[in-house]
């Protein structure tokens, strides 16, 4: 206890002084390895510039940065680290000494380069976060069917067409990866994705294979296998860590691509269906990969070939869920976590998750052109036009 007090007051004390001097500031070494490599530019006038530029930020960098920041400025300044080491009990003096001690013999040219470029990073993301609508919950307007919010570092994208128990339809499938990509530019550390309403998603809107473009069927089936694959690569490639909050039933691709999020947590409300043989159709979003992967091929055979719906308890023991909660704690129980977890090194996270995703994303989008081609022709299989049409002329349903 005694030692979280201390790291608290330390980490406030910090946070005080970054901003007042150079010399208070503490650093970030995952920049260490980009600004090594820069050119050795940087005058004395640049120098003397980027030290008041400090003192203006309007975001708190952080303590790294603030360390980072201290450690540099005392290389160009003094050279190598010649202060003795503090004790261990001096937790401020002792992270300031580790910060400079670390640059080793950093010739005070790099240091001042180093010190310049990493300001004038500072201050462009605080710039263009400045740019972003003030106010805690900020409201992107641009889409249709999603609502699409940033708050505590993490970007939520919610599924918006709850009368369609927010089924996809084509134009939401351009929205989701709009907002993905812009999702993976923006200053949050975690993105998530929920449905609003009583439904996660109904998957994909079975009222898109009615709009048929002048080139037919076939010319309708290339486009949606294209669309696709697109769609499924945006979750391969999605840089930060992905969270689904699955608030309610899910069905079909909204389940498929749950095997390529990092976290999956579900209300007990959950259901996770993929009835894909029911209508005629063959599995998606990587899962005929992921899912063997995750859950074991006979597992994987019951849901993506058998069309068993699993609840969300079956689900987590499958490994598909990361955690179920009670449905009346859900969102409560979820966003306290996520909040906690957004507030993680976003760098450290990032490279984390790209360490994960790498030794597999050749075979993932390797999976994902396949299944989308064999897709293209189950559309035009008579299998999936009585499906579909029975879905439509309301015959059927799951
Ligand atoms: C181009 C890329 C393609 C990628 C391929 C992906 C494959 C899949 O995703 S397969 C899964 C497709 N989804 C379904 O088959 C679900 C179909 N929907 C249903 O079976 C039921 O609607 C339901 C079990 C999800 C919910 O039943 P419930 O009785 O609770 O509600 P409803 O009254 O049926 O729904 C309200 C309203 O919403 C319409 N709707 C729901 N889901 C879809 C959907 N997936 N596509 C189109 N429309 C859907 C439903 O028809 C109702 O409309 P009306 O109010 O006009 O009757």
């Amino acid at each position: 206890i005694a030692m979280a007090g201390v790291a608290g007051r330390l980490a406030r004390r910090w946070c005080r002084s970054a901003v007042r001097s150079p010399l208070q500031v503490i650093s970030f070494p995952s920049l260490q390895l980009h600004l090594s490599g820069t050119a050795m530019r940087a005058s004395q006038e640049d120098f003397e510039s980027a030290m008041n530029q400090v003192k203006l930020l309007k975001k708190d960098p952080g303590n790294e940065v603030k360390l980072r920041l201290y450690a540099l400025y005392k290389q160009a300044t003094e050279g190598p680290c010649n202060m003795p080491k503090p004790g261990v009990f001096d937790f401020i003096n002792k992270a300031k000494w580790d910060a400079w001690n670390a640059l080793g013999s950093l010739p005070k040219e790099t240091a001042r380069q180093n010190y310049v470029d990493l300001v004038s990073s500072l201050t462009a993301s605080s710039e263009s976060s400045s740019q972003v609508k003030p106010g805690a919950d900020r409201e992107q307007q641009e889409y249709e069917n999603l609502v699409v919010t940033s708050e505590d570092g993490i970007t939520k994208i919610m599924f918006n067409r709850p009368t369609r128990k927010n089924a996809i339809s084509t134009q939401m499938y351009q929205e989701i990866m709009l907002a993905l990509k812009a999702a993976s530019k923006d200053d949050s550390t975690i993105t998530v994705v929920t449905g609003n309403g009583d439904y996660y998603c109904s998957g994909n809107d079975l009222a898109n294979f009615t709009d048929i473009p002048p080139g037919g069927v076939e010319e309708k089936a290339k486009q949606s296998a294209i669309m696709l694959r697109d769609f499924v690569g945006t979750f391969i490639d999605f840089p930060k860590p992905l969270v689904a909050v699955v608030n309610g039933p899910a069905v079909g691709i909204s389940v498929t691509i749950l095997g390529l999020f990092d976290a999956v947590y579900a209300s007990d409300r959950a259901t996770f269906h993929t009835p894909f043989s029911h209508l005629g159709l063959s599995p998606e979003g990587c899962a005929s990969y992921t899912f063997p992967k995750i859950m074991g091929p006979a597992k994987a055979t019951e849901m993506l070939i058998f069309g068993k719906k699993l609840t969300a308890g079956e689900a987590c023991a499958q490994g598909l869920v990361t955690e179920v909660f009670p449905d009346s704690t859900f969102q409560k129980e979820v966003w306290t976590r996520l909040k906690a977890y957004s507030k993680l090194p976003p760098n450290s996270m990032r490279i984390s998750k790209q360490v994960i995703r790498n030794t597999e994303k050749e075979k993932l989008h390797a999976v994902n052109a396949e299944e989308s081609s064999v897709l293209q022709e189950r559309w035009l299989s008579d299998e999936c036009i009585n499906a579909t049409m029975n879905f439509l002329s309301k015959k059927a349903k799951l």
